[in-house]
């Protein structure tokens, strides 16, 4: 319950000073001042401000956003971000306050998908966000190492260029395959300055970003400075490697894999990145897995026919929702010929579940199987989960690349 001294509105202009300032405390950084990139992103009337009489000590902003899902689709989803709370005003309902404003908002404008990077993992189920709705795998791998025989290399060139040569073909490109993959998102202006910025504040010790270009992709990468220890021991850390053809995939990992002076590659990618299965010894490709996106149903009845399923099932759901009362109760979720329709009924249920659980699952990510295991899905009638389940899931494991 949000502290009765406290009150919310909408950004302007002035407010801005204030806004970053609380973000940066909160966020334990430096305030970067007019600089500061986050301030080109913020869209000012859909970012929030909480103040203590006329202090401003609490900020939340919505991003306007498309999210690919299953079925290669494109949907709206607000991208929840800069949540921050001024230290010296935490647990006295501030954040929760920001996150009612949003997601009320978010149901009476017709938003059906919310979004966000959680900075702790204990703090977004209460608001109905699933973890793991993407992951993201930190993969670690030797450079030298020897593709299986069966990936073939193109002699298509590569060229390092620099960014201003590179940046409005990476576009291109990122616009061509963003739509391809469950998980990934549309990109404003901005996003390219936020996404790749790189001011030296940016770069954490490690080089200027190196820009690649392939006929049919791109990457990009920084270079950390290792000295020889018996060999080159330089870091080729990878930022994003987007391709159109799976061709140009294997030709850019076999460019990383056999740049001189490297010794390792590293990449926040997908889980289910190839790269582990064209290599000859796969165990040398480390991978450490984390949560990445968390989705949140704002409505359940428009969000679930967003994206298409995999296989047909009829199944009554009761949905426990307290924090957005009004997806609480059963619906009939139906899917014929890969397309759902959510519909309200005094039916008996088949399987209860809370929100975030479905939010977890939304894009493929959790299997509602694993979840009926962590007994966070119930199921009453027998076969529900498991048919449940397998619509559920998709070709590929969802992935979002970037953090907002
Ligand atoms: C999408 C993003 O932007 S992620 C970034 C989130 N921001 C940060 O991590 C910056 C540093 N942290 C902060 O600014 C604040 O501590 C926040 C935003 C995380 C929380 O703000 P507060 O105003 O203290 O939260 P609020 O008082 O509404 O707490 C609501 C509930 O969440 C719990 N909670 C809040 N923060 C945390 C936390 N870090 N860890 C565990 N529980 C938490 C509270 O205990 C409370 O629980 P209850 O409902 O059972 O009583």
């Amino acid at each position: 319950m949000a502290d009765s001294a406290l009150s919310i509105r909408t950004i302007d202009e002035s407010d801005l000073p204030g806004f970053q300032r609380v973000m940066a405390w909160a966020f334990l950084g430096d305030h970067l001042g007019e600089d500061s990139k986050w301030l080109k992103v913020i869209e000012r009337d859909r970012a929030h401000a909480v103040f203590d009489g006329d202090e401003l000590i609490g900020t939340a902003a919505l991003l306007t956003r498309e999210i690919t899902v299953p079925g290669g689709r494109q949907a709206p989803a607000g991208a929840v971000t800069v949540v921050s709370v001024k230290p010296g005003h935490r647990r006295r309902g501030v954040a929760s306050l920001l996150m009612k404003t949003q997601l009320h908002g978010m149901h009476e404008n017709g938003e059906a998908l919310a979004m966000l990077w959680a900075s702790e993992g204990s703090i977004y189920r209460r608001y109905g966000y699933g973890e793991y709705s993407t992951s993201i795998a930190m993969l670690r791998m030797p450079t030298r190492m020897a593709f299986h025989p069966g990936v073939h290399v193109s002699d298509a060139r590569i060229r390092q260029v620099s960014r201003e040569e590179a940046l409005p073909v990476m576009r291109e490109f990122h616009e061509q395959v963003r739509t391809t993959r469950v998980g990934w998102l549309s990109r404003v202006e901005h996003t390219w300055d936020v996404h790749l910025g790189d001011r030296e504040a940016d770069r954490d010790g490690l080089t200027s970003y190196r820009y690649c270009l392939h006929p049919e992709g791109y990457v990009v990468f920084r270079v950390k400075a290792n000295g020889d220890s018996g060999g080159p021991a330089n870091e080729l850390h990878v930022r994003e490697l987007v391709c159109t053809t799976e061709q140009a995939y294997a030709d850019l990992y076999r460019f990383l894999l056999d740049m001189d002076l490297a010794g390792e590659i590293s990449f926040f990618t997908a889980w289910d990145d190839p790269i582990t299965h064209m290599v000859d010894n796969p165990r040398k490709v480390r991978r450490e897995a984390s949560d990445a996106l968390w989705m949140r149903l704002v409505d359940v009845d428009r969000a679930l026919p967003l994206r298409a399923y995999s296989s047909d099932v009829d199944s009554v759901l009761e949905v426990e929702d307290s924090f957005c009362p009004w997806n609480s109760g059963r619906w009939r979720f139906t899917v014929k010929g890969g397309e759902a329709t959510v519909t309200r009924t005094e039916e008996p249920a088949d399987v209860s579940l809370d929100v975030a659980a479905l939010g977890s699952a939304f894009l493929g990510g959790v299997r509602l199987s694993v979840l009926k295991r962590a007994h966070r899905v119930v199921e009453h009638t027998p076969g529900h989960v498991d048919a449940l389940t397998i619509a559920f899931l998709g070709v590929t494991e969802p992935h979002c690349p970037e953090v907002f």
